[in-house]
Formats: structure tokens, sequence, C-alpha cells
């Protein structure tokens, strides 16, 4: 069984039919991007996957777990993490804090063992402090970890959202255009980070992305979406050489 499989996913606003009949199965250790042309229906395709809509139609399962309409918290406790098209940090903490707030999801201790600082809270709490250090570490950012975040250059707030994303543990990593507003010197320097964050965190990943040389450096397969419609699927070989692909999408993007 495939690590997520999305199943006939539809969403409706009101009349619009933003994404249509969406399948998609993503294999442990896979990286799966999605691309098309603007309003195409991709984030609402991530959107339903993490729950900020719940599909109007169809099935995300992930992991065996029925994931459809689950309360986003636990989707992320069950192994699925994003990222945003427009980077979402807590600007006025310092790295460290936002990475130990994203930590929290995994936290045990209740309401009145935090309020209190009982022993219990307060063990879980270095442990939490330790680990995210760590894990500042392995990504390289743990000179910055007192820096606030709205300091950082962009490139590093980028690292940041994705150091977040990862203090939660998942098996799924989800990229909302990632590399977007860089320029062609930091994309190539995150699709490596991309490429060394998957192996070490033994990471999935499913990415909107429209630098093209970035999705296919990275991608086992693409799938390709216009007017919430899957047009096309394949390797980037397939998908470089698909009529279609080249009439809707990639001929008139704007590349790197
Ligand atoms: N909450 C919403 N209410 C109504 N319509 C919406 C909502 N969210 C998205 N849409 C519409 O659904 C369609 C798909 O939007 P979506 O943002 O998923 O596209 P996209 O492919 O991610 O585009 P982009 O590349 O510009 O981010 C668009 O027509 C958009 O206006």
């Amino acid at each position: 069984m495939a690590l997520l499989n999305v199943e006939n996913a539809t969403m409706q606003f009101g009349g619009l039919t933003a994404v249509k009949d969406f399948n998609l199965k993503i294999n442990q250790g896979e990286v799966v991007s999605l691309i098309g042309p603007n309003g195409a229906g991709k984030t609402t395709a991530f959107n339903m996957i993490t729950n900020v809509y719940t599909p109007t139609k169809g099935k995300i399962i992930f992991n065996d777990i029925d994931v459809t309409g689950m309360r986003q918290d636990l989707i992320t406790k069950t192994g699925i993490a994003r990222t945003f098209q427009n980077i979402r940090l807590f600007k006025d903490l310092s790295v460290l804090d936002n990475v130990l707030i994203a930590n929290h999801v995994h936290i045990k201790s209740n309401f009145l063992e935090a309020i209190l600082k009982l022993p219990k809270y307060r063990r879980e709490e270095k442990e939490m402090v330790k680990k995210s250090l760590d894990l500042l570490g392995e990504l390289g950012l743990e000179d910055l970890k007192d820096e606030k975040a709205s300091s950082l250059p962009y490139g590093k707030q980028r690292k940041l959202e994705i150091a977040r994303a990862l203090a939660t543990n998942p098996k799924l990593l989800l990229l909302d255009e990632p590399a977007a507003g860089m320029n062609p010197t930091e994309t190539d320097e995150l699709t490596a980070f991309i490429k060394e964050i998957k192996d070490k965190f033994d990471l999935s990943i499913f990415m909107i992305e429209h630098h093209m040389n970035m999705v296919m450096s990275l991608s086992d397969r693409i799938q390709v979406f216009e007017y919430g419609i899957t047009i096309a699927e394949g390797t980037p070989s397939e998908i470089q050489n698909d009529k279609k692909v080249i009439d809707a999408y990639l001929g008139v993007t704007e590349d790197d």
C-alpha cells in the first residue's frame, strides 16, 4: 500500500470546482511534484490533504489511516507536515522558539502540568529544547538560534520553515512553492537542501513548484493540473515531452 493514497478528491467552492477527481499515490521515499498554471488547483489539493478544506467528495488515506476531514493537529500527528506558499513564521520569536513551538505537537504533559510547570513538564521541555537544537544543528542553522526569525535572509527563513515542519517528525512533507521568489543560485541551494533532508529524515515529498529545473531534478514523478483536472502524469522526461503539458504550461512558464 502506498504511503499516501488520494482517491477522487474533489473540492467545490460554491459553483466552482477547484479540483475534480484528484487521484494520487506516493510511495515511501518518493518525491512527487504537482505543476500547472496559476489557479489550476494545486494549493487546493494540498489543502484537502491537510484538511484546511475537507474534500466535498473522495478520500485521503495516509499510512492506512483515513485522514479525510481529520483535525489538522491530528493529521500532523499521523506524520504529514507542510510549508506554505507565503512563509509562515512567528516573526518576532527566535529561530529556536519557532522550532520549539512546532515540537510541542508531541508534548505529552497535560494543560495543568504545563501551567504549573510540574517536573514531568519541565523534563519534557528540556528534552524539547535539546531536540530542537539538534535539529537546527543537522540543518546548519544552530548558529542562528537566537536570531529573530524576521531578521534572517529569505533563503534561511525558508529553511527555518522547513525545520519547523521537520520538528513534527513527518513521514510526508508537503512543500508549497518552496523556491518562490528565489534567484537561480538560491534555488539550486534549496534543491540540494531538499535532497539532503529527504535522505537524512527518510522523507517522502509532495511538492508544488514553478521552477522547472528544480522540479525535474528532484521528482520521481510529476502530475500536471489544468483547471483542477489532471491532464498528465509521468516521469520528468515523459512530462517534458508531453504535448498537452507543453501547450498548457511548459511552453508559457517563466522559467529560471
Ligand atoms: N477558499 C476559496 N474559496 C473560493 N475559491 C477558492 C478558494 N480557494 C481557492 N479557490 C479557487 O480555486 C481555484 C484554484 O486555486 P488554487 O489556489 O488551488 O490554485 P493554484 O494552482 O494553487 O494557483 P497558484 O499557482 O496561483 O497558487 C482558483 O480559481 C481559486 O480562485
